[in-house]
């Protein structure tokens, strides 16, 4: 487990981090999202040892991380790092040995992940002749060779193609499968909640919220319903304590509002059931629930 306590981090005047906490547990995929300049980036140089935190810690399994151990992690920074003339086999294969395989398992390693990642034709060619969502896949291939206990990935989905993205949120599952913590940030709140298990989302480099994916959906999902009738459905308009989201005729779309329970004449708890009986004692009614919100409408909430 790689447990991120309290770190701060400064650059000149800017706060850049401001007590950020959170785990990366192992097995599991989390997904790390926030607007541009939020502090994504530095938080994972704060992780791997590349920016020093102006206060808090990081520990690995309890421990504080030391060169040893982050010589186990596996990296995929933002900035994108491997020698343009190089071949692309060699250079993975290269790398597996500055993080200590020995030259038959870099090789072994190599030759597996460009496999995953659909890359082994272009094995022998040199990284500048790949295309740009090629040399992507060459990065992910570099991140992962030696087997690493932890993967911390700066937008590795960032510039590949549909198929690609497929191939390489395999590749990442197949490695949390086998118990490795997975931390990647994205701007693609789509695809992070599809793929991630837990959450953090930054804002001006504090965390807005974190958690499993589930409970951050249940903890911001409660207030919003959905009502279908056979009628228009636009007299919820005028329910006490209710706000109406969206109406397409029959369909419609309502949160509760933090009104008082006085001023609604219900507590919230019972004030969408008061809707629905409302519609029965109108007409038929087709469905009526909860909305779960997307990640990108918890986003919006909380950042
Ligand atoms: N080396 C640096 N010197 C000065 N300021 C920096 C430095 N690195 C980052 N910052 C500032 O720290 C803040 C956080 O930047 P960071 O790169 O961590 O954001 P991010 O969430 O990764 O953004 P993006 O989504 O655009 O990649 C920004 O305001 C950025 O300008």
């Amino acid at each position: 487990m790689l447990q991120v306590r309290s770190v701060s981090r400064n650059f000149g005047e800017l706060r850049a981090l401001d007590d950020v906490s959170f785990d990366v547990a192992p097995g599991r995929m989390t997904g790390f999202v926030g607007a541009n300049g939020s502090g994504k980036t530095t938080t994972m140089r704060v992780i791997l040892g590349i920016l020093a935190p102006h206060g808090g810690t990081v520990t690995w399994g309890g421990a504080p991380v030391t060169q040893g151990v982050r010589q186990r992690f596996g990296y995929m920074p933002e900035e994108r790092g491997l020698y343009p003339k190089m071949k692309v086999a060699d250079q993975i294969t290269y790398l597996g040995r500055l993080h200590g395989l020995d030259p038959s398992a870099a090789r072994r390693n190599t030759a597996e992940l460009l496999e995953q990642l659909s890359l082994e034709t272009r094995a022998n060619d040199p990284v500048q002749e790949l295309s740009l969502g090629n040399q992507q896949r060459a990065q992910i291939a570099a991140a992962l060779v030696h087997d690493p206990d932890l993967l911390i990935l700066d937008e590795p989905f960032s510039g590949l193609d549909p198929i690609a993205v497929e191939n390489v949120v395999e590749v990442l599952r197949d490695r949390a499968a086998r118990g490795v913590p997975v931390l990647f940030s994205s701007h693609q709140l789509e695809l992070v909640e599809r793929l991630c298990d837990d959450l953090v989302i930054i804002a001006g480099g504090t965390v807005a919220a974190s958690g499993r994916r589930e409970s951050l959906r249940d903890r911001f999902g409660t207030r919003r319903f959905q009502l279908v009738v056979d009628d228009d459905a636009g007299w919820v308009r005028d329910m006490a304590g209710i706000k109406m989201v969206e109406l397409d005729g029959p369909r419609v779309v309502f949160e509760l509002t933090e009104e008082s329970p006085s001023a609604a004449g219900l507590e919230s708890g019972r004030r969408d059931q008061s809707v629905l009986e409302h519609a029965m004692r109108r007409g038929p009614v087709r469905s009526f629930g909860p909305v779960t919100p997307s990640l990108a409408e918890i986003f919006q909430e909380v950042v």
